[in-house]
């Protein structure tokens, strides 16, 4: 399989580490800076200097950049034929539309990855052009499914799979870190909460699962009447925390949908 990708930031290291485990892919990659990419070169991973070589040697090109610059990738590739190549976007906010308009090109997927692929347990979101065949569209799966999980939906709800799930782990990493930071307020070392609270969280997650509990009997099984844990969820709905972080969600949705 034969997989190119164009600039290689968080998102594109990300798919560059997923796809070279894979012995069986040739990658082909390019980036404007060419020092940040120079430690990639290997026996399946060949270093291009022009985009539009990447797209000629490639099947399935992958486009992570940012979205202000998806013009200067699109511009060298524009004119050259689409005959077996295929687009794959990850941009935030461009629709279909917005790639077929900017691109010139009708092969295009759009995707929704994260940085927590780097494990492999992340969502990719996936939607395309259902003019392409299925047997291209298993390809593409497929490819993804080395990132974790690969979910089809409606391109409608990419701005919502894009708050959760891709911004998300900012949002998860902000939590924590209010979590470990009253650990220090309460007299723990920073190390010590750290852990704590990595485990808490983890353990938390685990326990769900694997007892198939739901959110609400897990938090009646820990309080007490009239005891620790009641009081602590009984100030965090005074100060609305649940509601602040909804409407936080709600705002960088709103904002994603301007991008
Ligand atoms: N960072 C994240 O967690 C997520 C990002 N995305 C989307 O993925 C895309 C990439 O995001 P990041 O990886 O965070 O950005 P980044 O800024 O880390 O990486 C972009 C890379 O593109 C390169 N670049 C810029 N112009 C170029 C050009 N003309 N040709 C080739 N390379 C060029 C840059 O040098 C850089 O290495 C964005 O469109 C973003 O909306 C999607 C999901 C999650
Ligand atoms: O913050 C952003 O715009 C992108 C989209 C999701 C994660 N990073």
């Amino acid at each position: 399989m034969k997989i190119g990708i164009i600039g290689i930031g968080n998102i594109g290291s990300m798919l560059v580490k997923r796809f070279s485990i894979n012995k069986e892919y040739e990658l082909y990659i390019y980036d404007v800076n060419k020092d940040r990419i120079k430690k990639y070169e290997d026996e399946n991973i060949h270093i291009e200097d022009e985009i539009s070589k990447v797209y000629e040697k490639a099947i399935f090109t992958f486009v992570s950049v940012k979205p202000n610059h998806l013009n200067d990738v699109f511009d060298k590739i524009k004119d050259l034929s689409e005959e077996n190549r295929y687009i794959i976007s990850t941009a935030a906010g461009k629709t279909l539309a917005d790639l077929y308009e900017l691109s010139g090109k009708k092969n295009i997927f759009r995707i929704m990855p994260t940085v927590i692929s780097n494990s492999g347990l992340g969502t990719t979101a996936i939607a395309y052009n259902p003019a392409i065949s299925e047997n291209i569209v298993s390809d593409v799966k497929s490819i993804l499914s080395n990132l974790g999980e690969v979910l089809e939906i409606e391109e409608k709800k990419f701005d919502a799979f894009t708050v959760l799930n891709s911004s998300g782990p900012a949002f998860v990493a902000y939590i924590i870190e209010s979590f470990l930071e009253s650990g220090i307020n309460i007299g723990l070392s920073h190390d010590d909460s750290l852990k704590i609270v990595a485990n808490t969280f983890m353990g938390t997650l685990e326990y769900l699962k694997n007892e198939e509990l739901k959110l609400s009997e897990l938090k009646y099984m820990v309080s007490s009447p009239g005891g620790v844990t009641i009081k602590g969820l009984y100030e965090m709905d005074k100060a609305a925390v649940k509601g602040s972080i909804m409407k936080a969600i709600e705002e960088a949705y709103l904002k994603n949908k301007k991008l």
